[in-house]
């Protein structure tokens, strides 16, 4: 379980004192960013009742908040552009994350953007196409099962957000990593993976908007260097986890 936790702070802050608060915490907000124990943070106003403010900080744990931050030059710095507003604090403490949380459908998964179980049966059929043909790569894959193909589009479908298939029936991330492992991958056959693989998108029309193929690329770039840890001679076994789950990043889905 992550030991992050989350602090609430909650003002309430008089109409004609708004415009100050807000310039003050612009000013503090520097002091957050720079806190190595600091995750990420928001101000948020209330909608109904415009005196109501809710700051929320993630920090690393609660120990890296009162032990860490609050002891630094940072805190000092932060407290003193804050400091007239502490009389207006109705609420200041750590909530930990419980296990419900996910996101609502308003962004399509990465899966469901590209087309679904056709779509990466499509694109893994064609990259192995190109595989078996590939000086590099060829004899690493001469043997395999034909099902290797649709093994492969199972694992990245569920990647991107698809029905968990490959944990289901496959074997989930540890039978993935396991078939990697003594495969001696070098550099340049990971390279040509990617190249191929990129070339089979195209190919299999995967959509082409560049917000999906920073996504696409980003995993593939991911996947690949790990594929030659794994498969290399210092490889430490990994512990038993999830099939990760990919998502959009930087660049959310583009809709016109
Ligand atoms: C994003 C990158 C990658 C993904 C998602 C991926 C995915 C997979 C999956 C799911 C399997 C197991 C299939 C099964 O359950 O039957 C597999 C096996 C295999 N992968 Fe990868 N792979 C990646 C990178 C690479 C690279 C870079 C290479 C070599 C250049 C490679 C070579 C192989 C080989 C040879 C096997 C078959 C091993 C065997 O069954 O004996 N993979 N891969």
């Amino acid at each position: 379980m992550t030991t992050q936790t989350v602090e609430y702070i909650r003002y309430r802050i008089p109409g004609d004192r708004s415009a100050e608060f807000l310039a003050a915490y612009t000013r503090a907000a520097a002091r957050l960013a720079a806190a190595p124990q600091c995750v990420d943070y928001e101000l948020a106003r209330c909608e109904e009742d415009f005196e109501h403010f809710i700051l929320r900080i993630t920090w690393t744990s609660t120990e890296d908040h009162i032990e860490g931050f609050r002891k630094s030059d940072l805190f000092q710095d932060f407290l003193a552009e804050i400091r007239p507003y502490v009389g207006n604090i109705d609420e200041m403490r750590h909530y930990k994350p419980t296990s419900v949380r996910g996101t609502g459908a308003s962004v399509p998964s990465l899966y469901d953007w590209a087309g679904g179980a056709d779509a990466f049966a499509r694109l893994t059929d064609v990259f192995y196409a190109k595989v078996l043909k590939d000086d590099l790569l060829g004899p690493l894959f001469a043997d395999l099962p034909p099902e290797h193909a649709g093994h492969v589009a199972l694992w990245i479908g569920e990647v991107f957000g698809g029905p968990a298939t490959y944990s289901e029936r496959q074997g989930g991330h540890s039978h993935m990593v396991a078939k990697h492992v003594g495969k001696h991958i070098t550099e340049p056959q990971r390279r040509r993976w990617v190249n191929l693989m990129h070339d089979a998108a195209d190919e299999a029309g995967l959509p082409a908007d560049a917000e999906f193929r920073s996504a696409f690329s980003a995993y593939i770039e991911w996947g690949t260097r790990l594929a030659v840890y794994f498969s290399g001679p210092d490889a430490d076994r990994p512990a038993e986890q999830p099939v990760p789950l990919w998502n959009w990043g930087a660049a959310p889905p583009y809709q016109p």
